[in-house]
């Protein structure tokens, strides 16, 4: 019994040990077991421990035991590495984000595996601009009490490994949006680590305005779901990235004045350095939550959301505002603390209300409604309609919208819709290919269903009245 608890005991203090790397407060001054508040004796107590837990289970323990255990160990230890060289928190939220704009850009239904590639692609590419952001921080990490346990400047991973970690994510998280959205968001996300690890990360060190620059990146996300789900960027999509702009500065100034001295250990050039009242940064901070106000009311008019959206994110921005206001009043840590704890709460709850009052967006019909519905209709049309089928006032309509379209000669009819749907894939807007109503300058409304709709009913018609075109052709 006596081994098993010897090396819980050296396992424990380990343990806690690693737990507390992370948590360092940015306030410390080295990155020592000091700051820690074990003190270097408590590291030499644990360490000692740890060795005399595991000398007592040499002698004790069963070999294997030991290796699998030291071998999990490892593994965890490893994956522990690249997760905060993703910075996979960090990530995951920007991945969230990304997922609310797709979940507002959809139309009547979501296409949730979409929405998972979408997610997924975001997320590796947002690893992979973490990633570059770490590999050119390295020693201004190493100087920051709240980063010098990252892997890279503690020295658990070396540049080689950490270069070939980005290029994996990137790459892989490129290609999984190419593959499986369009080209506008894998374009978008291709930019953003270009502006985050080229752009914002050197920027850093130059000019207080890198978070300016940041917040740019932290909305763009939201653009690539929306992208993703709408196949193009309409007012409901900027409306969420200013939101996602405005959100960042209150967030990332209130965590600059908690870590002034830290950041300016590490040679970064942030607001609260050159403001020692604390006034701009309170000002900067407040005058974004001001921003975020009206966001709801504004999502409400475009119809991204029902109207009792536009009161919860009031009431959302109030209270971070409220925050803003306290450290405007008393520019303190324990101030910027509450403003900045009251941005992490702001963000999801927001989102989540995004979720629950979601409506549908009208412009947004995607191929795989499309082909479901069409498939469907031109079941059962097949079923009823005559042959020949002659091209009618649908197909007119369509080749108006797009007039290189041309009428398959083909049998049986699931075909011949199949093919004018392939046609069709080329056009941005879908519910305009499918000509419900088209404006003057060419903006698109309806939906796909409508037209399927229509589809369904000539297809009947025809079939009541065997022979006659004219049903067919809607005439
Ligand atoms: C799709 C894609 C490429 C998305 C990228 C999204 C992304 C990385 C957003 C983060 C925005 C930001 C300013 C973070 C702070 O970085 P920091 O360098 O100040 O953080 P640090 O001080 O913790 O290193």
């Amino acid at each position: 019994m006596a081994q098993p608890q010897a090396l819980q005991a050296g396992h424990q203090l380990l343990t806690q040990l690693g737990r507390q790397l992370p948590g360092l407060k940015c306030s410390s001054s080295t990155c020592q077991a000091g700051t820690l508040g074990l003190g270097t004796s408590g590291l030499r107590l644990a360490a000692a421990a740890a060795a005399s837990a595991s000398s007592r289970a040499l002698t004790t323990g069963t070999s294997s035991g030991r290796q699998n255990r030291s071998a999990i160990r490892r593994l965890k230890a490893f994956l522990r590495d690249y997760k905060q060289l993703s910075k996979f928190r960090l990530s995951s939220l920007v991945a969230l984000t990304a997922s609310a704009g797709f979940a507002a850009g959809s139309g009547d239904s979501i296409d949730y595996a979409k929405l998972a590639w979408t997610s997924l692609g975001t997320l590796g590419a947002a690893a992979a601009a973490n990633t570059l952001n770490q590999l050119y921080e390295v020693a201004n990490d190493a100087r920051m009490a709240r980063t010098c346990n990252r892997p890279l400047p503690a020295g658990r991973l070396g540049s080689r490994q950490a270069l070939l970690f980005a290029a994996l994510c990137g790459v892989g998280g490129l290609w999984t949006l190419a593959e499986h959205t369009n080209p506008l968001t894998t374009g978008l996300g291709a930019a953003n680590i270009v502006l985050y690890a080229g752009i914002y990360t050197p920027l850093k060190q130059l000019s207080i305005y890198n978070t300016w620059v940041g917040a740019v990146v932290g909305a763009i996300p939201p653009l690539m779901g929306w992208a993703a789900a709408a196949g193009e960027l309409e007012p409901g999509a900027w409306l969420l990235a200013a939101a996602l702009f405005s959100w960042q500065l209150p967030h990332f100034l209130a965590l600059a004045w908690m870590c002034q001295d830290d950041y300016a250990r590490g040679g970064f050039r942030m607001l609260p350095k050159f403001d020692p009242t604390g006034r701009r940064t309170a000002a900067v901070a407040l005058r974004h939550c001001a921003f975020l106000l009206p966001l709801g009311a504004a999502a409400a008019a475009l119809h991204v959301t029902s109207p009792w959206f536009a009161g919860e994110a009031a009431l959302l921005a109030g209270a971070m505002g409220a925050g803003a206001i306290a450290f405007r009043a008393n520019p303190t840590a324990a101030s910027a603390r509450k403003l900045f704890r009251g941005s992490l709460l702001y963000l999801p709850l927001l989102l989540a209300a995004l979720a629950v009052h979601r409506q549908p967006n009208r412009h947004a019909v995607t191929w795989q409604d499309v082909r479901r519905e069409a498939g469907a209709a031109a079941a059962g049309a097949a079923a009823l309609l005559p042959e020949p089928l002659q091209p009618g006032r649908l197909w007119q309509q369509l080749q108006q919208m797009q007039p290189g379209l041309h009428w398959p000669q083909l049998r049986p009819v699931e075909q011949r819709y199949g093919l004018v749907l392939e046609q069709l894939q080329g056009i941005k807007c879908p519910s305009r290919a499918y000509g419900d109503s088209v404006d003057e300058q060419g903006s698109c409304s309806g939906s796909g269903a409508e037209l399927l709709a229509e589809a369904a009913a000539v297809a009947a018609a025809a079939g009541e009245e065997p022979g006659d075109d004219a049903a067919d052709a809607g005439q």
